[in-house]
């Protein structure tokens, strides 16, 4: 479970987030929506540990990122809006790479790999390097890399803007299945359509603050600003 308790950040002396208070319990997804510049990412950014709290604190399964930062950060698979990748290394190995970093059991962790290269249409490429991929494929790159952890908290960044229809399907379907295993999902996304089906929880960020939370069931009630008319 990951909780955010009286989260106050930003970027050094520039804050951003003022007492942040949500929960992502096991098993379950929370889309954190809000408007350009609400500081959706700014959020993600602590929880990643990337940005120090100011004040408050953020625990994932008990363990707090300043007491065991390694600890921490091998709990969760995060994907980013761009995708990074090492323009020196190969698919195969960046695969490799992540495998080493999260201390997977290799046999496991290819024979899952095999898995969702297939889904994503990769397996011929695995001696390519970044360069040749596009801007999709990079990103099916991030999400094969994510999924072939065991982490149990994934934090996807603006999934669906750069995926084909079919990927955003297959990604939707993945998702499912490893919450259905008790893994976290935290979710940012401008379009709560795509994901309303999949999310159960949803947290609106406006001006750096939490203005409305809940099931997404109750979204268009209590969020009516960010439903499209029609
Ligand atoms: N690296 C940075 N340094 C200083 N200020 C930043 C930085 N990144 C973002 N900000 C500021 O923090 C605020 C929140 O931005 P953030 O990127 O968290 O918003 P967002 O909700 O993710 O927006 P978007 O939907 O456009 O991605 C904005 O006022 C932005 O100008």
């Amino acid at each position: 479970m990951l909780e955010i308790k009286h989260l106050s950040g930003g970027y050094g002396q520039l804050k951003v987030l003022s007492d942040i208070n949500f929960t992502v319990a096991d098993g379950t997804m929370t889309a954190l929506v809000g408007l350009n510049g609400s500081g959706k990412s700014t959020t993600i950014n602590h929880v990643i540990g990337l940005l120090a709290p100011k004040t408050g604190e953020i625990l994932l399964n008990g363990v707090a990122l300043q007491t065991d930062p390694v600890a921490y950060k091998r709990q969760i698979a995060y994907i980013p809006e761009q995708p990074v990748l090492y323009e020196e290394l190969t698919l195969r190995e960046h695969l490799e790479v992540t495998m080493k970093a999260y201390t997977l059991d290799r046999d496991v962790a290819w024979a899952r790999a095999e898995q969702l290269l297939t889904i994503f249409r990769l397996t011929n490429k695995l001696e390519w390097f970044p360069t040749h991929f596009s801007k999709g494929m990079r990103q099916k790159v991030m999400i094969v890399m994510a999924f072939i952890t065991d982490a149990p908290l994934f934090i996807i960044d603006e999934p669906f803007l750069g995926l084909d229809v079919v990927a955003v399907r297959d990604l939707l379907h993945l998702i499912d299945e490893r919450k259905a295993t008790g893994t976290s999902f935290l979710l940012t996304t401008h379009v709560i359509d795509t994901v309303e089906a999949h999310a159960d929880h949803f947290v609106y960020l406006k001006d750096g603050v939490v203005d409305q939370q809940g099931a997404v069931a109750d979204f268009a009630r209590l969020v009516p600003e960010l439903v499209e008319e029609g």
